[in-house]
């Protein structure tokens, strides 16, 4: 309770332990001083072997240091939220203001139908007055299907929230509920929950038959809906479809217990060849303008299609921020973490995001708020719209109650009128997509929304309550993770090279601490450099015998030593404490690794491309939702799936091969000169890093010569990656060019052995 008896309805905390993290990070910072200052103090000469190269590590290190300092951002002041529901009820009663809800979907077939019904039934079962929701599906594909699975869904809704209210059920996605329980024919279980579940089967029965047959049946095409489809060429060129499925304010349209039901709308806007549709940001603004019209609610929380409602008292949660009075009126939105419901349990592609969402956005809290993350985020309608925040804004919401819920226009005529507002040309000449809605041309639409709202002074809220509040699909396929994070780093750097830098553009706008925490992100691309450089260049000198690092007597070693061991305990720690297992963050560093020698490699490249202007918009490329049985079942036994060809495979494994063939050739070298107390002793530091590299890269080996499954890596990159890491070896050994097929690929790396174990070294080395 504050001093004057005000009883807020959200607090914040300040994490424990901060001094202690403090101190231990400052010692960290020593050690990087100290291990910049080896190596400037240690350049060799001019002239000398190995002078470019250690310039070349100065950098990486000055690099990697200096982006560990951004990482701070993250970890300096972590902040914790809790609400208090019973305040808001208890406050406020049902005056609650309307929220609208969007869907976005794009594909039928990698987001399945069934999929996103599910979603839109667990956002309506809301513990929400229904007369104030309303959710709309935007379907970016306009597909028939989409349509009717939605229109099953509207009559099953009339079963499925009277159970869910009536039971207290949780989640609300009847797919995530029935499978959490057993139905078992236990008297003690309710009737309806066998009568929902046989519901519900029909219901999936029937879509999925659809969906099969590919075509609707005669009975279905009744609907008068289906006729928007008569002037439907392609997904790429139609007429805005919009059909108001239930009609909130429609005395008629009730439950099956005789109360009111939430509004629900399926749109899929316009769409013409000759009009770029820009992607889920241009969806979300169609949904913004037709909302406007049939709607207004104040707050809209935005989903997509995968992640479905676990916790039916999320959106009290989230108004507990914006309705408290005394802070609610600076909050512009509230973000929930993503998390997913088919995570296993050590995270083969750390597709959790575990550390983000237990730790970087807390942090980012503590700073003025998190990144907007594009699901799982309640916003005020009108900063999505573009308002500055003042400091005259004071909770304003209005909590009209009609007496009269009859509309003044009939159905027909609303419908008419909301497809205006999700036409390709309603946004020509306007500021949506620049000043208002979510803004164009950026690959992570949401970031940058994000960004330009709280650089017009909002702050935003991170909610991460124990409850998880959402759950989607995270990929289930080394491709689709590496995909995924390319256009997330593009996007991201983008970011940074645009006018909404968060290195210029936010600059005294928002707090140093968020801008840096932004900066961390958007400089994920450029991470590639010095990764890609610390992953083969030490590697291949450890081949020649020419030391990097300090000797093991020598002073110098004990601050690498340092820094390497602390930061990776400490990386450790946090992974466990964010509810992760030792094997799960093994497999994390894997994908740290892969992340930025593949994803970040490419979505670097496509931006400094973009900006020089020699490739234009980036393509939006969506997750999959759903995988083939097969490569379902290898995820689920965490087996690494390679499968399809890839360009950012062959880069991974030619990483993985030169470490290979560095490690066997010095191995070689070392047993047969018995020099393994010199490389003991001068080269420890560059042998662990090579070794940590193969033994990391493992999966990679197994894919590449041992599996025989179709999850194993394609021919082609086993072709590709050897004869690029062999050319690449062959070069710095200075050998004749090898053949680059396959056969030649083994005489290779016997060349290159061979080259490591007979040719004596120039410098310092080890077999003088
Ligand atoms: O043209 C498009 C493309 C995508 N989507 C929808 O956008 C959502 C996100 O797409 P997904 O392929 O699942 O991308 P993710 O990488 O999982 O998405 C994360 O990153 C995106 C930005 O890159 C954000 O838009 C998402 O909200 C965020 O969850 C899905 O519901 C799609 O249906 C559209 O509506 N129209
Ligand atoms: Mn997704």
């Amino acid at each position: 309770m504050g001093n004057d008896g005000y009883l807020p309805l959200f607090e914040t905390k300040r994490a424990n332990g901060r001094t202690l993290y403090r101190v231990f990070a400052g010692s960290i910072f020593v050690g990087i001083c100290l291990i910049w200052s080896y190596r400037v103090s240690h350049v060799p000469r001019h002239g000398e072997d190995g002078r470019l190269v250690w310039i070349g590590l100065l950098a990486a290190e000055l690099w990697f240091g200096f982006y560990w300092f951004l990482t701070q951002a993250h970890r300096w002041n972590l902040v914790y939220r809790q609400t208090f529901k019973d305040r808001l009820s208890h406050r406020y009663g049902n005056e609650l203001p309307g929220v609208d809800i969007f869907v976005c979907t794009a594909d039928p077939v990698i987001e399945p139908p069934m999929m996103v019904i599910n979603t839109v039934l667990s956002v309506m079962a809301y513990d929400y007055p229904p007369e104030k929701l309303s959710v709309y599906l935007s379907d970016d594909a306009g597909s028939q299907l989409t349509f009717y699975a939605l229109l099953e869904a509207s009559q099953f809704a009339k079963y499925w929230i009277p159970f869910c209210k009536k039971f207290n059920v949780e989640p609300r996605s009847p797919a995530a509920y029935l499978d959490s329980i057993s139905i078992s024919d236990d008297s003690k279980q309710p009737k309806e929950l066998a009568t929902i579940k046989k519901l519900y089967e029909d219901m999936k029965n029937q879509v999925e038959n659809v969906a099969k047959l590919g075509r609707l049946p005669e009975v279905h095409l009744r609907h008068k809906g289906f006729s928007e489809w008569d002037s439907y060429s392609s997904r790429h060129d139609h007429d805005t479809i919009l059909q108001i499925l239930i009609d909130g304010k429609d005395p008629n349209a009730k439950d099956s217990e005789g109360c009111v039901l939430p509004t629900l709308v399926y749109v899929a806007r316009e769409k013409r060849p000759q009009y770029f549709h820009n992607f889920k940001a241009g969806a979300m603004n169609a949904l913004i303008r037709v909302s406007s019209a049939i709607s207004n609610g104040q707050i809209v929380l935005n989903v997509d299609c995968d992640m479905y409602s676990n916790n039916s008292l999320a959106v009290r949660d989230a108004l507990c921020f914006f309705m408290d009075e005394k802070k609610g009126h600076e909050i512009a939105y509230v973000q929930f973490p993503q998390n997913f419901d088919n995570i296993t349990k050590n995270e083969l592609y750390s597709s959790s995001l575990r550390v983000m969402s237990q730790v970087e956005f807390h942090g980012l809290d503590g700073y003025g708020g998190p990144l907007y993350v594009g699901t799982g985020c309640f916003h005020r309608r009108d900063t999505l719209c573009g308002r500055k925040f003042s400091r005259e804004i004071h909770n304003e919401f209005k909590i009209d109650i009609p007496k009269d819920r009859e509309r003044e226009e009939t159905i027909a005529v609303l419908e008419e009128k909301s497809k205006v507002l999700a036409s390709c040309t309603y946004e020509n000449n306007t500021a949506w997509g620049k000043e208002m809605g979510l803004k164009y041309g950026c690959p992570v639409e949401d970031v940058i929304t994000g960004l330009s709202i709280q650089c017009r002074g909002w702050k935003s809220v991170y909610y991460n309550p124990e409850r998880k509040a959402f759950l989607g699909v995270a990929p289930t396929t080394l491709a689709q993770i590496l995909v995924q994070h390319k256009r997330w780093s593009e996007g991201d750097f983008q970011i940074l090279l645009s006018k909404y830098s968060p290195a210029w553009f936010a600059n005294g706008k928002i707090s140093l601490g968020l801008q840096l925490g932004y900066c961390c992100y958007c400089l994920w691309a450029t991470n590639c450099l010095a990764v890609l450089y610390y992953s083969i260049v030490p590697s291949l000198y450890l081949l020649r015998g020419i030391p990097l690092f300090p000797e093991l007597s020598s002073p110098w070693f004990l601050p690498f030593a340092y820094v390497v061991i602390s930061k990776y305990m400490y990386s450790l720690a946090e992974y466990l404490w964010s509810g992760g297992t030792v094997l799960g963050w093994w497999n994390d560093q894997r994908i740290w690794l892969y992340k930025r020698t593949s994803s970040y490699l490419l979505g670097f490249i496509d931006t400094i491309a973009k900006s020089l202007g020699l490739h234009s918009d980036s393509a939006f490329v969506i997750t999959a939702k759903v995988s083939k049985q097969e490569v379902y079942r290898r995820y689920v036994k965490e087996i690494m799936e390679f499968g399809d060809s890839s360009a950012m495979f062959t880069a991974l494994a030619t990483i993985a091969l030169i470490n290979l063939v560095c490690l066997i050739g010095l191995m070689k070298k070392a047993i047969l000169n018995e020099g393994i107390p010199i490389i003991y002793e001068t080269m420890l530091l560059q042998f662990v890093l090579c070794a940590i590299l193969v033994l990391i890269n493992w999966p990679l080996y197994q894919g590449l010569f041992f599996r025989k499954d179709n999850g194993k890596m394609p021919k082609e990159i086993m072709e590709f990656g050897a004869s690029s890491s062999s050319a690449m070896l062959s070069l710095w050994a200075n050998t004749a060019l090898l053949n680059f097929t396959l056969p030649a690929w083994s005489g290779a790396v016997e060349d290159g052995l061979n080259h490591g174990f007979n040719e004596p070294i120039e410098s310092t080395g080890i077999c003088k």
